[in-house]
């Protein structure tokens, strides 16, 4: 089984931003409907519907009940989708009565309207996704099966909502039967918490992941190209661990369990948000992935939130939008552009010049380091957790992140930016777990193998060399533009190369012209030098010269 952690936060919100291809494109005020217009006007209008049609939105229907307290059902879709930059369609299949208490009250809609829903919206409009939460009868079912054989799309998204997660039935045991003959057959992927699987199934019991790779594939022989279990309710365990069967291999998906009354909603989220992503075009894994990342960053930032008197409240699907990096106009915690000139300390070398750490930094700052990492390995853990203080102030002023080599724990204690582990420290995974997914995390990674672990242990960098001898970190193997070429060409993460490099080569490791390999990071060519500002504005230039001429 391979154990794929979540990717970063900012690499997941980096594909929430909707990207030039889903730029809406609004009607002009003199081509609404039903304003009679002048041929040119007409003209005018057809113009924009068809380059709309150009240019289109991803687009997501979902089938589902409307939920009166809009955190779960056809609410929560419509907000996921938004929020992942995908345009959502509804047709509405039950209406219910509730609230964070539970559900008081369930109005089904007549299935020849659902039907009629179906039709208005799929023979019009250009649905990508089709997503499917409460289905509230068997009849409903063989409708929708109806309309997409009539009206197929790129994937059908099932999420088999039964019980709300108030504990209340949303549909009986007739439609658990059309499921699984008709419509699990049509779809790409199925996503069924344990208790829902275990229903599919006939009440099997499911306590650990082998139970739940077995109901996986189980569920699997019913038709569907993927099945997703997640095991949010399984006991037992810090990670919220999902199983995805595609047929052969089962992954291991980890996200961060996160403490919270306000989990309502969190399955009809999840697969809105993997259908968001799959209209975007994303594979299944990725899409999973980024739409497990983005569930547990809604319900990290909405922890605390209180909606309701009830057990379980709703979450907040648009945190984002209040973050302070977005207000500045930048949705990501970590700019990949920050790795430009990345200025990495070492304790031995400032001493030698008679310098603390702090002053060190200043200077690296003063001269234009982009990113700095306390590279401190002999340091006491009591004065480098004082300096580590003392250099997130300054780095913070400045706007510059700071990252502790190896130390999770000083960089908890400290509250710097990240930290940067290699093959022999905390596995990347861990770390993430520990920090949360608002923090900066570097791997250290020499080959293609470990470069596509640290993007599925969720890093958000990559450091790779050394590119050329070095003094400073014994026995490191050298790779050479060739070894840097490789990683970068099968590194999913943006690179900053290291080892050997200073201000005489530096533009000839920027001349490789490697898309995403963002920056150098240096330690001797800044910090074993009489003048560290000097030497770190120098090197800027150098490096600005090579990314204008290249631009
Ligand atoms: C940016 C950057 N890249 C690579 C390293 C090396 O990390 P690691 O392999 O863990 O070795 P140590 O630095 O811990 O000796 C790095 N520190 N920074
Ligand atoms: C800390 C470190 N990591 C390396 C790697 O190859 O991963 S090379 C290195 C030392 C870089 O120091 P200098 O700039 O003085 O050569
Ligand atoms: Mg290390």
């Amino acid at each position: 089984m391979t154990s794929v952690p979540l990717p970063p936060l900012s690499a997941a919100l980096a594909q929430y931003r909707p990207s030039a291809a889903a730029t809406l494109r609004f009607r002009t005020p003199s081509s609404a409907p039903g304003v009679s217009a002048s041929s040119s006007t007409r003209a005018r209008r057809f113009s924009v519907i068809a380059s709309a049609r150009e240019m289109p939105w991803p687009h997501v229907l979902t089938v589902a009940g409307s939920d009166s307290s809009a955190g779960a059902g056809i609410q929560a879709d419509i907000k996921a989708c938004a929020a992942l930059g995908a345009y959502c369609s509804s047709v509405i299949t039950a209406v219910t009565a509730q609230n964070t208490v539970g559900v008081q009250g369930i109005h089904a809609v007549p299935e020849k309207f659902v039907g009629e829903q179906l039709r208005s919206v799929l023979s019009d409009m250009s649905v990508d996704v089709v997503k499917t939460g409460m289905l509230p009868s068997a009849g409903v079912v063989k409708v929708l099966c109806e309309s997409l054989r009539k009206f197929p799309v790129k994937a059908l998204v099932v999420d088999p909502v039964m019980v709300s997660t108030s504990g209340d039935t949303l549909s009986g045991p007739s439609t658990l039967a059309t499921y699984r003959d008709e419509l699990f057959s049509m779809a790409d992927i199925v996503t069924p918490n344990v208790k829902e699987a275990s229903k599919l199934l006939g009440d099997v019991s499911l306590h650990t992941i082998s139970d739940m790779c077995n109901a996986a594939e189980s569920i699997y022989k019913l038709g569907p190209k993927y099945v997703l279990v997640k095991g949010g309710d399984m006991p037992d365990s810090s990670d919220a661990i999902d199983v995805l069967f595609d047929g052969k291999e089962f992954t291991e998906l980890r996200g961060l369990r996160i403490k919270t009354r306000n989990t309502h909603g969190t399955g009809c989220t999840l697969a809105s948000c993997i259908a968001a992503e799959l209209a975007k075009g994303a594979t299944m894994l990725h899409a999973v992935q980024a739409a497990k990342k983005f569930v547990e960053s809604a319900l990290y930032h909405s922890k605390d939130l209180v909606i309701g008197n009830g057990p379980q409240g709703p979450f907040d699907h648009h945190f984002e939008l209040k973050s302070p990096s977005y207000k500045m106009g930048s949705l990501q915690k970590f700019n990949p552009d920050d790795l430009f000139l990345y200025a990495v300390t070492d304790s031995g070398m400032n001493k030698k010049w008679g310098r603390s750490i702090k002053d060190a930094v200043k200077a690296a700052i003063e001269g234009g380091a982009t990113i700095v990492q306390l590279r401190e390995k002999d340091a006491e853990t009591r004065e480098f957790l004082e300096a580590a203080k003392a250099c997130v102030e300054i780095c913070k002023s400045s706007g510059v992140p700071l990252l502790i080599n190896d130390r999770v724990d000083v960089a908890l204690a400290c509250d710097a930016d990240g930290v940067h582990v290699g093959q022999s420290d905390m596995p990347a995974w861990e770390v993430r777990r520990l920090l949360g997914p608002g923090k900066i995390i570097g791997v250290s990674c020499k080959t293609p193998a470990q470069a596509e672990q640290a993007w599925k242990d969720g890093a958000d960098y990559i450091g790779c060399g050394g590119v050329f001898p070095t003094t400073t970190k014994a026995n490191n193997p050298t790779l050479g533009f060739e070894g840097l070429r490789t990683v970068c060409l099968a590194s999913k993460l943006p690179v900053v190369a290291i080892g050997g490099i200073n201000a005489g080569n530096a533009g000839s490791v920027m001349e490789l012209g490697l898309p995403n390999l963002k920056g150098v990071a240096v330690v001797s060519a800044l910090f074993d030098r009489e003048r560290v500002a000097a030497e770190t504005r120098n090197l800027r230039s150098i490096l600005m010269k090579n990314a204008y001429s290249r631009s």
